[in-house]
C-alpha cells in the first residue's frame, strides 16, 4: 500500500456542556455555555505513521475548558481568548486554534414584581453564539452571532412578480404571513470590541428592521435590509451572514366548507422550506462565506 500525504485536517472536541456561577452578588449569573473546540496544524506523524507525541488529547480539551472556568469567566469571548492562547502553548504543533461558545440563555424568574435572586428560567430570544480564532503569532479574531431567534410578521410582507415556468403554481400575494428563525454571524474588528453588548444589541437591531420592514418584497428583500441595519448601527460589525428558513404560513382554502377566508386561517407547513442565505459586508471587507468551495 503506497504512503500518500495527509491532506488538510483539524481535531477537537463538541458538544463540551458547562456552566458557571457567580456568586460574588446576592443576584447570582448563571452562564450555561457548549464549547467546541478545533486544533489545527501538522499532525501528519499522527496520521500516517500513528505517532501520537505531538497529540494533545480531546480529553484534554474537555478538562482545560472546565479547568479555566474555575475562577469564574470575565466575559465569554475573553474565556474563549485564554482558551485558545492554553491550546497554542500545550500543543506546540497547532498553527490555528479555534474556540465556539454558543451560550443557552436563562433569566431570573419574576417572583412578586422582582427578579428572584438564585432561581432561572430559559431566555427566549435564541442562542448567543461568539468564536475565537487565533492563528500563532497572530491577533486572535472574534465573530459574534445569534442562533434560533425566532420571528413572525402577520403582515408587512409580499411576494409577487416572481419568476414562472411551466412548474409554478405558487399564487402571488401582497400581504402575507412572513416567518423565520434567525441565524446570524457576524465579523467584528476583533477581541477587544465590545461583544457581550454586541450579543445584545445586533440581535435586537435584527428585529427591529425586520419589525421595520412593512416593504418587504421577499425574505431575500428582508436579509439585505436587516444587513444593512447592523453595519450602519454597529461600527465594530464588518460583516454580518443570515441563514434564513422560511417558514412558510399557506392562507388555507375554506371554500369546500363555503367560507371565504380574509387572511384568518393558516396552514402552517413545517417542512418543506426555504432557506434564503446572504452575507452584507462593508465596502473593501472580504466576508466569511462558508458555503465557498
Ligand atoms: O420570500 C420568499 N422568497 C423566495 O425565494 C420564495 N420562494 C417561494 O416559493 N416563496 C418565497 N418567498
Amino acid at each position: 500500500m503506497s504512503s500518500l500525504p495527509m491532506g488538510p485536517n483539524r481535531y477537537g472536541k463538541s458538544g463540551i456542556r458547562l456552566a458557571v456561577v457567580d456568586r460574588s452578588r446576592p443576584q447570582h449569573d448563571f452562564t450555561d455555555l457548549e464549547v467546541e473546540v478545533r486544533l489545527q496544524g501538522d499532525f501528519d506523524a499522527a496520521h500516517v505513521d500513528g505517532d501520537n507525541s505531538g497529540v494533545l488529547p480531546t480529553d484534554t480539551m474537555r478538562g482545560t475548558c472546565f479547568a479555566l472556568a474555575r475562577d469564574g469567566i470575565d466575559s465569554v469571548v475573553g474565556y474563549g481568548v485564554r482558551l485558545v492562547d492554553r491550546f497554542l502553548t500545550a500543543s506546540p504543533g497547532v498553527d490555528r486554534a479555534l474556540v465556539t461558545l454558543t451560550q443557552h440563555p436563562w433569566e431570573a424568574v419574576v417572583v412578586d414584581g422582582a427578579p428572584h435572586a438564585h432561581t432561572f428560567r430559559p431566555a427566549a430570544g435564541g442562542r448567543p453564539t461568539w468564536t475565537v480564532t487565533r492563528d500563532r503569532g497572530e491577533q486572535a479574531t472574534v465573530t459574534g452571532g445569534i442562533l434560533g431567534a425566532r420571528v413572525l410578521k402577520t403582515t408587512g410582507s409580499a411576494f409577487s412578480g416572481f419568476l414562472r415556468d411551466e412548474y409554478t403554481t405558487l399564487p402571488e400575494t401582497r400581504d402575507r404571513v412572513m416567518a423565520t428563525t434567525v441565524d446570524a454571524r457576524w465579523g467584528t474588528t476583533g477581541p477587544d470590541a465590545d461583544h457581550t453588548g454586541m450579543a445584545i444589541d445586533v440581535p435586537a437591531t435584527i428585529l427591529a428592521a425586520f419589525a421595520g420592514h412593512d416593504a418587504s418584497e421577499s425574505v431575500q428583500h428582508t436579509l439585505h435590509v436587516m444587513g444593512t441595519a447592523v453595519l450602519d448601527a454597529h461600527p465594530d460589525v464588518t460583516w454580518i451572514r443570515f441563514l434564513l428558513p422560511n417558514e412558510h404560513h399557506i392562507l388555507s382554502d375554506l371554500s369546500a366548507y363555503g367560507l371565504d377566508n380574509p387572511g384568518v386561517v393558516y396552514l402552517v407547513a413545517d417542512r418543506p422550506y426555504g432557506v434564503i442565505e446572504g452575507v452584507v459586508a462593508r465596502e473593501g471587507v472580504t466576508p466569511e462565506v462558508p458555503w465557498d468551495g
